[in-house]
């Protein structure tokens, strides 16, 4: 393991993926191929195990990328030829719930990691049989409660699986509550984490959206249905690094790790320094002299104070030419964007950040800009 996790969590490795140390990860459901007598291959139709059929791989981001991981719920009986299906174009980190005890060979030789249900975890039998193949178990929740659950995390753990992962699932499990709308208990997977050590993954259910509130709620990880088309891993993989950046504490052991983390915080400030460009721009508008004309060293030297509180290593001397730098870099873009559209006859005119946008055509909605959708009005 190349650091040392998240405060109080134990890693569990599924295959070549660290769970609970480092960033959150993604995993997606994988679809289950229809049984033959159920449906023709390839067809469209639902399997019972809930997965879609027909599809081949797993749905990729915009960017080409796939999920950190794939799970697999095949049908009873068919564990074997839909293990090795997968694995025909996944050599990542696969993980399988068994239907039976009979599919468990099928899975020791094809699965880095078993899901296993309450109905398992309820069978002392069963949870023998699991432990013995010695390798990691995700604890999916279903309706149990929390202190079932961490019970029977215990109960893998003394049977001999080498790690114990949670995953709260109500979202896919359970029917939808009072309010109509299905989705996880954050306030439960946070407290499992807490008592247990354990690593939690998290089924943010049916919207994306809900990817943002999950990683801030501390997963570990994103746990998502086979349905989850690449706009919703898009919504996760963007949650797990801007999120992350801001609340998962990091302690890479690797040049390599620790470049990957500095990506990702990057890609935070990149968000956040695009977002301050325009509210900068918004003031220059509003103020009676705006630009560089009407600049104000005392606020700029009180801002600089305020972040230093937040930011002690750097200290104010180390803060006050960075923020010199951002500063004038939206001042710049203020004064530009205003004489383009005076230019235009008074109408906004695409100033940088919108042609960037436009010439990268479409582009789906990220986490972060849900969460703080930019004013339309921006100068
Ligand atoms: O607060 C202002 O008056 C601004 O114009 C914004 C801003 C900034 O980017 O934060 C820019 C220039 C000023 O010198 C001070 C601060």
């Amino acid at each position: 393991m190349s650091s040392t996790g998240q405060q109080g969590t134990r890693p569990v490795a599924i295959g070549s993926l660290p769970v609970g140390t480092g960033p959150a990860v993604v995993l997606r459901g994988a679809s289950a191929a229809a049984t033959p007598s159920a449906a023709p291959e390839r067809s469209a139709s639902r399997p019972a195990s809930g997965a879609v059929a027909g599809q081949d791989g797993p749905a990729r981001e915009p960017d080409g990328k796939h999920a950190d991981g794939v799970w697999l719920r095949p049908p009873a009986g068919r564990a074997a030829a839909e293990l090795t299906r997968v694995r025909a174009w996944w050599d990542g980190p696969l993980l399988a719930e068994p239907a039976t005890p009979d599919d468990l060979p099928a899975l020791a030789a094809h699965a880095d990691a078993l899901v296993l249900g309450p109905a398992w975890a309820g069978d002392p039998a069963l949870v023998t049989v699991a432990g013995a193949l010695a390798l990691p178990v995700v604890l999916a929740r279903g309706a149990a409660a929390l202190e079932d659950w961490l019970r029977a995390a215990g109960a893998f753990a003394a049977a001999g699986a080498p790690g114990v992962v949670l995953c709260e699932d109500g979202a896919l499990r359970a029917s939808s509550g009072p309010s109509g709308v299905a989705g996880p208990d954050l306030g439960l997977a946070r407290a499992a984490r807490t008592r247990s050590g354990l690593p939690v993954l998290v089924a943010p259910g049916d919207d994306p959206h809900l990817a943002a509130a999950t990683v801030a709620a501390g997963a570990d990880g994103l746990w998502l249905a086979p349905e989850a088309g690449p706009d919703d891993l898009t919504a996760a993989r963007e949650a797990v690094t801007l999120v992350g950046a801001l609340i998962r504490e990091e302690a890479p052991g690797s040049v390599d790790d620790a470049r990957q983390a500095i990506d990702r915080v990057d890609a935070a400030l990149a968000v956040l320094l695009e977002r301050r460009a325009r509210l900068a721009g918004t003031v220059q508008r509003l103020k009676p002299v705006g630009g560089f004309a009407g600049r104000d060293m005392e606020r700029e030297r009180r801002l600089v104070a305020a972040m230093a509180r937040r930011a002690p290593l750097l200290g104010e001397h180390r803060l006050a030419p960075i923020m010199n730098a951002v500063i004038e870099a939206g001042l710049h873009l203020a004064e530009e964007t205003r004489r383009d559209t005076r230019d235009n006859g008074g109408k906004p005119a695409s100033h940088g950040a919108e042609k960037a946008s436009h010439q990268g055509g479409h582009r789906s909605r990220t986490a972060m800009e849900a969460l703080a959708a930019p004013a339309p009005d921006h100068d």
